[in-house]
C-alpha cells in the first residue's frame, strides 16, 4: 500500500503544475447564478484558500470540481481530466471533507478510519491498520482513538474529518471551511495539519473559509469570491499588495507653533520614496493628526520621526505603527467592485 509520495518541494524556479484549472465554470440554478464564468488555477503543492462570504459560490465550485454537480456552462479539469466526463477517476484521487460531516456517534474514532480505508485499500490488514494508525497520529487523536465519537468536541471532529478526508493519502484535499465552527486552539490545529500535509506529503490543499486571518496565516495562493463571480486570484502576498495591505501605516498627532513649521516637515516626509502616501486631519486644540503609509517599513521606523523633528516648531505627542492586513485587502477589493 502506497501511503506516502515524494513530497520534496520543486527546489529549482520553473511553476508546479496546475492540479485544478477552469474556464468559464458556470452553474446557474434556476434564475440564482450561484457561480458565473470561473477561471481558476490551483498549483500542485500549494494550500490555496478560497475566500468568500456566505453564499458566494465555494461549496458549489467544490461540488463542481468533484462532478457532484454539473456545470451550466465551462469546463475544469482536475490533474488534467474532465470535471464531468472523467469524474469518478478524479475522486478515486481527491480527499474531500464537507461543511457539515456526520459521523455514527457509537463508533469509534479508530472504527471510522479503519471504515473509511476499507473503501480504498483491499490489502492486507495490517496495512490498512498502519495506515489509519499514520492518520490517527496526523491529527493528534491517538489518544482517543478508542473513545466513542459522540463524545468528541468540535476541534475533535473536524480532526477526525481531515484524517478520514486523507486516508486514502490523496494528491489533492478539497476542504469546505474546514476550521469555521472551531475556536482558535482549534482552528491553530487544523490550519497546522493542513501545513503538515502540504510539507510532509505534498498534498495540495483547496479550502473555503471566511476567515481572513485563516488564509494570512497558512495559504501560499488565495482567490476572492463574491456573488458567483470572481474578485482576485495571486499568491497571497500580491493579494496583499494589490489591495495596499502588507505595508506599514504610521499613525501621528503632532503639535506645531505654526502652519510654516508644519509645512516643512510635511515636505521632508513627502520628500523621501518610501513614503506612499500622507493623509492629515486636524485634531482638537490644534493638533494635527497624520497617517503615513509607507512601502519600506524599515526606513520609515529609522527616519519618519527624525524627518518630523529635524526643524524646530514641531512636538510630537504621538507616534503608532499598524500592520495593514488581509482584512484591508479584503474590503478594498470589495469596495472597489461597488459595495459591501
Ligand atoms: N441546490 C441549489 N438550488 C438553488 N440554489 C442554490 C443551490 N445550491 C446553492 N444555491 C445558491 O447558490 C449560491 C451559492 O451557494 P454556495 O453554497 O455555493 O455558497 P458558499 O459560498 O458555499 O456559501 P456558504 O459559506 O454559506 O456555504 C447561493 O445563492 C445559494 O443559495
Amino acid at each position: 500500500m502506497k501511503t506516502s509520495r515524494d513530497h520534496r518541494r520543486a527546489s529549482d524556479s520553473r511553476p508546479e503544475p496546475l492540479v485544478i484549472e477552469t474556464r468559464g465554470l458556470t452553474k446557474t440554478y434556476g434564475p440564482v447564478v450561484a457561480l458565473k464564468e470561473l477561471d481558476l488555477s490551483v498549483r500542485r503543492n500549494s494550500i490555496f484558500g478560497f475566500l468568500g462570504p456566505n453564499g458566494a459560490g465555494k461549496t458549489t465550485t467544490m461540488k463542481l470540481l468533484l462532478g457532484l454537480a454539473r456545470p451550466s456552462s465551462g469546463s475544469g479539469s482536475v490533474f488534467g481530466k474532465d470535471i464531468v466526463r472523467e469524474s469518478f477517476e478524479i475522486r478515486r484521487r481527491v480527499g474531500y471533507l464537507a461543511q457539515d460531516p456526520r459521523y455514527y456517534g457509537y463508533m469509534t474514532a479508530r472504527e471510522t478510519l479503519r471504515f473509511a480505508a476499507r473503501f480504498f485499500y483491499s490489502g492486507p490488514e495490517e496495512a490498512i491498520e498502519r495506515r489509519v494508525g499514520e492518520s490517527l497520529d496526523l491529527v493528534g487523536l491517538s489518544d482517543r482513538a478508542d473513545r466513542q465519537i459522540k463524545g468528541f468536541s468540535g476541534g475533535e471532529l473536524q480532526r477526525l474529518g481531515l484524517a478520514q478526508a486523507q486516508i486514502n493519502d490523496p494528491e489533492l484535499l478539497i476542504l469546505d471551511e474546514p476550521a469555521a465552527s472551531l475556536d482558535p486552539m482549534g482552528r491553530r490545529d487544523v490550519l497546522e495539519i493542513m501545513e503538515r500535509l502540504r510539507d510532509e506529503r505534498g498534498t495540495t490543499i483547496f479550502y473555503s473559509t471566511h476567515i481572513l486571518d485563516d488564509v494570512q496565516r497558512v495559504s501560499d495562493s488565495v482567490a476572492v469570491l463574491r456573488n458567483g463571480r470572481l474578485l482576485a486570484q495571486a499568491p497571497i502576498e500580491e493579494l496583499l499588495t494589490a489591495g495596499g495591505a502588507g505595508t506599514a501605516v504610521f499613525e501621528l498627532i503632532l503639535k506645531s507653533v505654526s502652519e510654516k513649521a508644519l509645512g516643512e516637515a510635511r515636505e521632508r516626509v513627502r520628500s523621501r520614496e518610501w513614503v506612499s502616501a500622507l493623509e492629515e486631519s486636524p485634531g482638537p486644540g490644534g493638533e494635527h493628526g497624520w497617517v503615513v503609509s509607507t512601502t519600506d517599513e524599515a526606513a520609515a521606523e529609522e527616519e519618519l520621526l527624525r524627518l518630523i523633528l529635524a526643524g524646530r516648531g514641531v512636538r510630537v505627542l504621538s507616534f503608532g505603527k499598524r500592520r495593514q492586513r488581509l482584512e484591508d485587502a479584503f474590503f478594498n477589493l470589495i469596495e472597489r467592485d461597488g459595495g459591501s
